[in-house]
């Protein structure tokens, strides 16, 4: 050490005395003799140490400390790295292993009686090898291979293995449920297993008409339908997880598969099955091949009422979503969200149980994805407040008409067929603000059908294709719903003219929609009725036009409906308004509509208010406010004018006159 210390750059008189004490101590019990691989690493390590604090701490010199580094990491990796039991540490798997060893695994528990030479030496297997090896002369085929994992299936315990062989077809029923299953089954393993079933005398025999050549020919073999496949399953499965004697355990597994031997072999016996009703017996699985499927949907096509992809329907409406692992798997289930759904869906779309879970109700709508179900839903409205047909002034020949398609209709199916059949579609058009829209909730509350007020921008989606899906969904949920009122507020924006110049998708949708209303999709008998509004009638596309079959005028309001307007909001007011005095405002609200008669009667009954001082507004009890005055409605008149312009309303005269259904 000493002379190592020597030849570096150690500054000597810098390190401190105990340091030195130290350092020295531990170079004489290194080089001793006496200290163990351990104590030599330790002592090691410690000068290590030594030398980095000597070096950090400026008593050492980086040229000094790098040298002694190196030296002393040499030395520290030889007896580490040494696997000389007396000069190294290099053992450390030593103590592992012996870690492992003491760990006793499960399969030290599984015993088998069966070794390579015990196996060979059993005489059926004899005769077996011997029968395959005059076959393998004949035809070349060994038979051994499943001979031989029914050695492990048949036997309860343990030596029982020659009796399984050398018994006849009725010992070979008192074997264990696997060799059942490929006695019983049929169509490839059942071929294999009809030895059993005619009472052959050997298994050697019964082996013998095997028409496979190995395992890939047995499954070739095996079909229809996954009985064979079963069948050969559990021939293989309990001999290599359990114990011949734990019969308990290996039915425990089968169960886990889905299938119990026993099973297997019932379901094999349905020879004259179909392949997929002969797997749906064998194993309740729901695949098909792309050539039943395609048959499936093909069937679809022409019935909707006939099930689709996927499950029968009762088994698809009992069928429920869940997260993880209870989900239907295979290629014919669908992708199913692992997000919970957070509302309840209604009606035929989907319904929720408690657990969150919805389940499909309707067949016809199984093709749609859950979440353009859930849209349109949400657009059925059967809230809000309850609108009167009395509540509408004046249009008289407008409301009759509506009651008279829609509400009666609704009430007598029965009377309303042929001829008298209601139209498809309602087109009302008129100035802004005179009442469509209002007519639009009062066939909601009144008409008792299932009313979907859609608005343009809920059918048009940012996704290409999605809107025509929309438009599809909306008219099947309205079919499972009937009788059902579609009601389309602005329908100019969703059909208007078809241009070269517009946009792909939206030119699909309204096609979409057309075919929808009026296509050979949509049955005569189909009670859907199309209500649409509009105040640019003239946009609309000639086809819809055609298929809105009646299309209602709704005018600005007359003097009549006008008077009624006023008394029905003054009647919610304190008011002084004297008879004269309403058929003046009347006379003089002439060309407003029943929006602007509204504004009107808002502008009036906010007159007493302003004739408050301003200091009082702050104290004043509702009944200290003055009644609403003719004078009030005379400054309102002054504050509201007519919203539509006196040549707007020969635009839709004129088309009134041209394409409207009224008088
Ligand atoms: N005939 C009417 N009877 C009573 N109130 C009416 C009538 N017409 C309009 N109103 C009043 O005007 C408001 C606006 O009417 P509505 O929304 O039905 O007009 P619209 O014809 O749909 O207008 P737009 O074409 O601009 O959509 C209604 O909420 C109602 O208060
Ligand atoms: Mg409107």
């Amino acid at each position: 050490m000493a002379e190592l210390i020597a030849n570096t750059s150690w500054s000597s008189p810098g390190m401190s005395g105990p340091h030195l004490d130290e350092w020295q101590r531990r170079s004489f019990d290194i080089s001793s003799g006496t200290c163990t691989p351990e104590q030599k690493a330790d002592a090691f390590r410690a000068h290590l140490l030594s030398i980095q604090y000597a070096w950090a701490s400026s008593q050492l010199s980086r040229a000094g400390a790098d040298s002694l580094l190196g030296t002393f990491s040499e030395r520290y990796a030889g007896v580490l790295d040494s696997d000389d039991p007396h000069a190294g540490l290099n053992n450390y798997a030593e103590s592992a292993l012996h870690l492992a060893r003491s760990q006793r695994n499960h399969s030290d528990k599984w015993e088998s009686s069966l070794t390579a030479g015990s196996v060979l030496e059993l005489a059926c297997v004899q005769r077996m090898i011997r029968a395959g090896t005059e076959g393998r002369g004949g035809g070349g085929c060994s038979r051994v291979e499943p001979a031989d994992v029914n050695i492990c299936v048949g036997q309860e315990g343990r030596g029982s293995i020659a009796p399984l062989f050398k018994s006849s077809g009725a010992d070979v029923s008192r074997t264990t449920e696997g060799s059942n299953a490929a006695g019983r089954a049929p169509g490839g393993a059942a071929e294999r297993g009809r030895g059993f079933e005619e009472g052959t005398t050997s298994g050697a025999d019964a082996f013998g008409r095997l028409p496979a050549c190995g395992p890939s020919s047995l499954f070739g073999q095996a079909a229809p339908g996954n009985s064979g496949l079963a069948a050969v399953a559990a021939h293989n499965q309990p001999s290599a997880p359990f114990p011949p004697s734990n019969a308990g355990k290996r039915k425990s597994f089968y169960n886990q598969t889905g299938e119990t031997p026993g099973d297997a072999g019932a379901a094999g016996t349905h020879r004259g099955r179909s392949g997929s009703e002969t797997r749906a017996a064998a194993g309740g699985s729901n695949f098909r091949s792309a050539r039943e499927q395609f048959i499936v949907e093909q069937q679809q096509k022409k019935n909707s009422h006939q099930p689709q992809r996927g499950p029968a329907p009762g088994l698809a409406a009992a069928m429920k979503r869940s997260l993880g692992a209870n989900r239907p798997r295979g290629a014919a289930s669908k992708f199913v969200s692992p997000l919970p759904r957070s509302e309840e869906e209604e009606g035929g779309g989907a319904s929720l149980n408690g657990n969150q879970e919805p389940a499909v109700v309707d067949e016809r709508l199984k093709n749609f994805e859950p979440k353009i179900i859930e849209l349109i839903m949400s657009e059925i409205m059967d809230h809000g407040p309850p609108v009167a047909w009395d509540d509408i002034a004046g249009l008289e020949y407008a409301k009759a008409t509506i009651k008279e398609i829609v509400v009666w209709p609704m009430l007598r199916p029965d009377i309303f067929t042929g001829l008298r059949g209601p139209p498809k579609g309602i087109l009302l058009f008129g100035p802004p603000g005179t009442g469509k829209t209002l007519i639009g909730k009062c066939i909601a509350c009144q008409s008792g059908a299932t009313f979907f007020s859609i608005s343009a921008s809920s059918l048009t989606s940012k996704w290409v294709g999605d809107g025509e899906k929309m438009v599809r969904a909306l008219f099947a949920i309205a079919r499972c719903h009937q009788p059902a009122v579609i009601f389309i507020d602005e329908i100019d924006s969703l059909l208007s003219q078809r241009t070269d110049g517009e946009h792909d998708s939206s030119r699909r949708i309204k096609t979409e929609f057309l075919v929808q209303l009026d296509g050979a999709s949509t049955a005569a008998e189909d009670r859907i009725l199309v209500v649409g509004a509009t105040n640019r009638p003239h946009e609309i596309d000639e086809a819809a036009r055609r298929r809105l079959s009646k299309r209602l005028y709704i005018p600005l309001p007359e003097a009549a409906a006008r008077r009624q307007i006023i008394a029905s909001l003054m009647a919610r007011e304190r008011n002084e308004l004297a008879a004269e005095e309403l058929e003046g405002v009347v006379a003089a609200a002439e060309g407003f509509s029943g929006a602007d008669m509204t504004q009107l009667c808002r502008e009036a009954a906010l007159g007493p208010i302003r004739s408050i001082q301003l200091g009082d507004i702050a104290t004043i009890s509702p009944d200290q406010v003055r009644p609403i005055l003719y004078r009030d409605f005379q400054d309102a008149l002054r504050a509201v004018r007519p919203s539509v312009a006196p040549k707007d309303l020969e635009l839709y005269e004129d088309w009134n006159r041209t394409f409207g259904c009224g008088r």
